[in-house]
């Protein structure tokens, strides 16, 4: 199968020791919904069968690009540009000056439909998800302008100042940053070449929450996949190293749906392996994984999102997910027991310390998060209780009673009024027209709202034994805690 706009960067690739099985493997261009460029079984491939190799020189990272020598690896560092995201970004913009990469970097897109480039009457959709506090865009803004610019500005040697405004603008620093965002892999050294002096694990400046990329393409542990996260602490103990962070040719070619995976990247010495996890029949599309991630973060991440079938019949991702702020639960229970912002500020407080996180996550199966219910429990007790579990050092036991469920529903209702819309809203807005954009936001909203009103009715069916006699005594303890919390 040709795609045209393909076949010199395939000749590039093979021509520099690059290997692709081209009886079994095709690309294929399919519609944009479904992900544009992408690759085919042309014949049915066995599991375990390898579909392409990508020797490591290839790959692009700030490993194998020959800027950070030529700039001074002391003077790289000193400019910070060993950390995170801007030196692959500068790297990226320079080779495409260079001859080494253009094919590949040819082929990569300019244009993506993440938030990052949506106008600010688009951005207004994503109005009560997370992804908008989440796009590092300013963060990004900064890095260029406080350590790429003033860095490509010192060695006009390497920098053609003509070329400043073409190939090192702001726009195309974001342009390879949302490259790196959607395609790059997580390919770490060879066990061998692993020296003493690593340098320490290093924040993104593009991916604010969750700095690390993609894939771990690991011959031991396979299993980290294209886009999935990594919690920063992870990073931390694995001493994740940013110049782990890697473009690889081809293999960014796959694209990704919820649990379709029937391909992953693994690593050997000097070449990085793709492999068919399982059989995969002629006709059908070789899929990656990226994590299956919630729509909101494949939005951020990809600028799409995931549609499949669902157990209601309905149409939407099962990854989804919902995030509440620590801030909600403190305005509700506050509310509720009429606490001074001390109170709450200096349980808050306790609370990260001992390792609470200042957003809880309610899954699709509704379950109500563990540390929600401790949490509330922890706000709602009396000055008495609070110096008690304080004194344990360990957060309440998250134990269901009729007064946490009723602060629950509160959360989950004043959760749902961050949105601009209903779920009905959002039902009826895309039973009509509407721009990509527009019904991306509004899949990711109505995803959100659908584990919201789903755990709303989950708690309106909680019923505890004899309700009344535990009602009384919840509101006379509610009263009596508030007593104890006014002395
Ligand atoms: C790693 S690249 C995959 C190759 C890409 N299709 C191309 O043409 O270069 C990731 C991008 O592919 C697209 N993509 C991947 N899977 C998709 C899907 N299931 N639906 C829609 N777009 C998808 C998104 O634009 C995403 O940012």
């Amino acid at each position: 199968m040709s795609t045209p706009n393909l076949d010199a960067f395939v000749f590039w690739f093979e021509h520099n020791g690059g290997y692709i099985d081209n009886e079994r493997v095709g690309f294929h261009v399919f519609p944009p919904a479904e992900g544009g460029r992408g690759a085919i079984a042309l014949q049915d491939i066995p599991e375990g069968h390898t579909l392409f190799t990508i020797p490591r020189s290839l790959v692009i990272s700030t490993r194998t690009s020959l800027l950070p020598e030529r700039f001074g690896p002391d003077e790289w560092k000193n400019r910070q540009l060993n950390q995170g995201w801007a030196g692959l970004i500068l790297c990226m913009m320079w080779e495409a000056t260079q001859g080494k990469w253009a094919p590949y970097l040819d082929t990569l897109p300019t244009e993506f439909d993440t938030p990052m480039f949506w106008t600010e009457s688009d951005l207004n959709a994503l109005k009560g998800t997370s992804v908008v506090d989440k796009l590092g865009k300013a963060d990004a803004e900064q890095d260029y302008a406080g350590k790429v610019l003033p860095a490509i500005q010192s060695r006009p040697d390497l920098f053609q100042p003509e070329l400043i405004p073409v190939h090192y603008s702001l726009y195309q620093y974001h342009v390879m940053g949302s490259r790196i965002l959607s395609r790059s892999f997580n390919v770490e050294k060879w066990e061998d070449e692993v020296g003493d002096d690593e340098p320490a694990a290093q924040n993104s400046c593009m991916d604010v929450d969750d700095p690390a990329p993609l894939v771990s393409a690991n011959s031991d542990s396979p299993e980290r996949a294209h886009g999935e996260e990594v919690a920063e602490e992870d990073e931390e103990e694995e001493g994740e190293d940013a110049s782990d962070i890697s473009m690889v040719p081809v293999a960014d070619l796959l694209n990704a749906r919820y649990e379709a995976e029937n391909a992953k990247l693994f690593y050997e010495e000097n070449e990085l392996k793709m492999v068919a996890t399982k059989r995969i029949m002629k006709g059908e599309q070789i899929w990656n994984t990226y994590g299956d991630l919630p729509n909101a973060e494949l939005l951020r991440r990809y600028g799409h999102v995931d549609l499949v079938p669902l157990s209601t019949g309905e149409q939407g991702n099962p990854g989804d997910i919902v995030e509440v702020g620590a801030d909600l639960v403190v305005d509700v229970v506050s509310k509720r027991y009429d606490h001074s912002s001390v109170v709450a500020d200096e349980r808050i407080e306790w609370w990260l310390e001992e390792g609470g996180d200042d957003i809880v996550v309610i899954e699709a199966d509704l379950e109500i998060p563990p540390a929600l219910i401790s949490l509330i429990k922890l706000l709602s007790f009396s000055s008495d209780e609070w110096r008690k579990v304080r004194g344990k050092g360990k957060p309440p036991k998250p134990k269901l009673d009729s007064a946490t469920v009723d602060i629950i529903k509160d959360v989950l209702v004043r959760r749902l009024q961050q949105y601009p819309t209903s779920l009905q809203d959002d039902e009826m807005a895309l039973s009509g027209e509407l721009s990509l954009n527009l019904r991306n936001a509004t899949m990711v909203r109505l995803g959100e709202k659908r584990i919201l009103h789903g755990a709303l009715q989950a708690m309106q069916e909680v019923h505890f034994e004899n309700p009344k006699r535990k009602r009384d005594a919840m509101v006379s303890s509610a009263k009596t805690n508030k007593k104890a919390r006014q002395q």
